[in-house]
């Protein structure tokens, strides 16, 4: 079974759900503008939470050192998670800076977007092959959009890699069989509404891959 990362969480309960399903990896919004944001104090509370062997990661856009300090002198993470448009060399220094593993996302909409995953897997620890959004859209990520999962078919990437974008419990088994991934990230699809996670479509959505 393909390991599962439910991201942008914001409350305790939901992150009980998350653990209680079985989800490997959990999200935690360090964007002002996102409905998911939390603050580093409260994903601080969050995290005390999360059991041994669940993966807590940060997720910030475009971060600079300041806010990065901030958040890790209070919140434990394990792995930040990069949503903006970090450069390769910004990539290797903060990682260099937090001495955690860094996971990059990259979006994707078509063939020549996957020259990118080559040019991170140089410096990143992980990377997380999501949807390009669409121009003018409020937030990078966490948009409910898919991409042409055939796009990945027959690909290898440098690093182990997360599959992402518009993934819910009634596709994600489809997106696994078709891509081949490991490890599958979703967010408002297991939510009732914007930043709202939904404990019944967490549950669905793992047991979705355990079929
Ligand atoms: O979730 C957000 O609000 C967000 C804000 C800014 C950058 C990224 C954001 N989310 C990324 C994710 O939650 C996921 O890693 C990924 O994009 C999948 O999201 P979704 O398509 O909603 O499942």
């Amino acid at each position: 079974m393909a390991d599962v990362k439910i991201c942008g969480l914001k409350d305790p309960a939901h992150v009980a759900a998350a653990v209680e399903a079985g989800a490997r990896y959990l999200g935690f919004v360090f964007f002002d503008r996102s409905p998911r944001s939390v603050t580093p104090e409260e994903a601080a509370a969050l995290v005390a939470h999360v059991p041994v062997g669940v993966a807590s990661v940060g997720l910030f856009v475009d971060p600079d050192d300041e806010l990065l300090r901030r958040v890790l002198e209070v919140v434990p993470l394990d792995v930040i998670q990069l949503h903006g448009k970090e450069s390769p060399d910004r990539v290797a220094e903060i990682k260099a800076l937090t001495g955690l593993p860094v996971m990059k996302a990259v979006g994707i909409r078509e063939a020549s977007d996957l020259a990118q995953l080559t040019d991170y897997g140089l410096v990143a620890d992980m990377l997380l092959v999501d949807a390009k959004a669409a121009e003018g859209a409020a937030l990078p990520g966490g948009n409910g959009l898919a991409f042409d999962w055939q796009l990945l078919v027959g690909r290898r990437f440098l690093r182990p890699w997360m599959l992402a974008g518009g993934l819910t419990p009634e596709n994600v088994a489809e997106a696994v069989r078709l891509t081949g991934a490991r490890v599958v990230d979703v967010s408002s699809g297991v939510e009732s509404a914007p930043g709202v996670k939904d404990v019944a479509r967490i549950g669905a959505f793992v047991r979705a891959l355990q079929n």
